[in-house]
């Protein structure tokens, strides 16, 4: 087993991530590489797949060395133990940065930005679409992505891989009750938004500036009951096609681009 050989802060040991602890793993080069690029800090110990070299890993490989991480060499079949069958790509991490955060965290991060803009979603469980809609919600600008804490996809490896690099950049919040959340963000100056195909409003017909939560149902049962009751308003996103519905993340990345056209209506500071 890989030795955490670095140091953080003035010295002190991180306390280790649980190497049996599978949401304390990610794998596949991108995550990988996004984890060690954006929380180098987080990064405890690697495996990579013996035999395997390529230019791009090496080079990965030699920055997590200098930050004083352990690299051990192990058989395939170790990491796609590790990967629980996911494509590992060669390289697994013990990662044990950005952990989820609470009610407390998201209120503060409420005060704080002037013009708060979050991705709410109500029981998203599959984490492929979990990780999807944190890669949108990041690229887009937004501040954080919300979810209950209970029956809902939470951070994990699967989650890691899809959002690329997207769990370091945004904070990912758990909250106990959702309704009652939606509830204090309106209480805050909010405009809670939900999302359903059958709204008679077009989401390009509503105002999308200003503090902003999207709400996003999950892939069975959509937004439930007291999350729609919650909304100030909702929308859909017009489909001339036949499908029922489109898949979360997609409906996530439709409707966080058309609130960034909105608040930034001439590509004004937009990279
Ligand atoms: C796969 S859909 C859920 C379908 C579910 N059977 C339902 O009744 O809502 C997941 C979520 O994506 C969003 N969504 C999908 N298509 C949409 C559309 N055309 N307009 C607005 N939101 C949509 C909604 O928030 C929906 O709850």
């Amino acid at each position: 087993m890989a030795q955490n050989k670095r140091r953080r802060g003035r010295g002190a040991r991180p306390a280790p991530a649980d190497p049996a602890d599978p949401a304390a793993l990610v794998y596949g080069q991108h995550a990988a590489r996004e984890a060690a690029a954006y929380d180098p800090a987080g990064v405890e110990a690697v495996w990579v797949e013996h035999g395997r070299r390529d230019a791009r890993l090496e080079r990965l490989l030699d920055k997590l060395g200098r930050q004083g991480v352990t690299v051990e060499r192990v058989h395939r079949r170790v990491l796609d133990q590790m990967a629980e069958g996911g494509n590992h790509q060669g390289i697994v991490l013990r990662y044990s940065g950005t952990p989820a955060r609470g009610e407390g965290e998201l209120a503060d991060l409420v005060d704080a930005e002037p013009e708060p803009l979050l991705l709410v979603l109500d029981r998203v469980q599959d984490p492929h679409n979990l990780g999807a809609c944190m890669r949108s919600a990041a690229a887009a600008g937004a501040h954080g992505v919300v979810a209950p804490r209970d029956r809902a996809a939470a951070l994990s490896p699967a989650v890691h891989k899809t959002a690329a690099g997207a769990v370091q950049r945004i904070p990912f919040f758990q909250v106990t009750n959702l309704a009652r959340t939606l509830q204090q963000l309106r209480d805050a100056g909010v405009h809670v938004v939900g999302a359903a195909g059958e709204a008679e409003k077009s989401c390009y017909e509503v105002d999308l500036r200003g503090p902003l939560a999207l709400v996003l149902g999950g892939e069975g049962e959509g937004l439930r009951r007291l999350t729609r009751e919650r909304c100030d308003e909702r929308v859909a996103i017009p489909m001339p096609g036949s499908m029922e519905s489109l898949n979360v993340s997609v409906a996530a990345g439709v409707l966080l681009f058309e609130a960034v056209r909105q608040r930034f209506p001439q590509g004004g500071d937009l990279g």
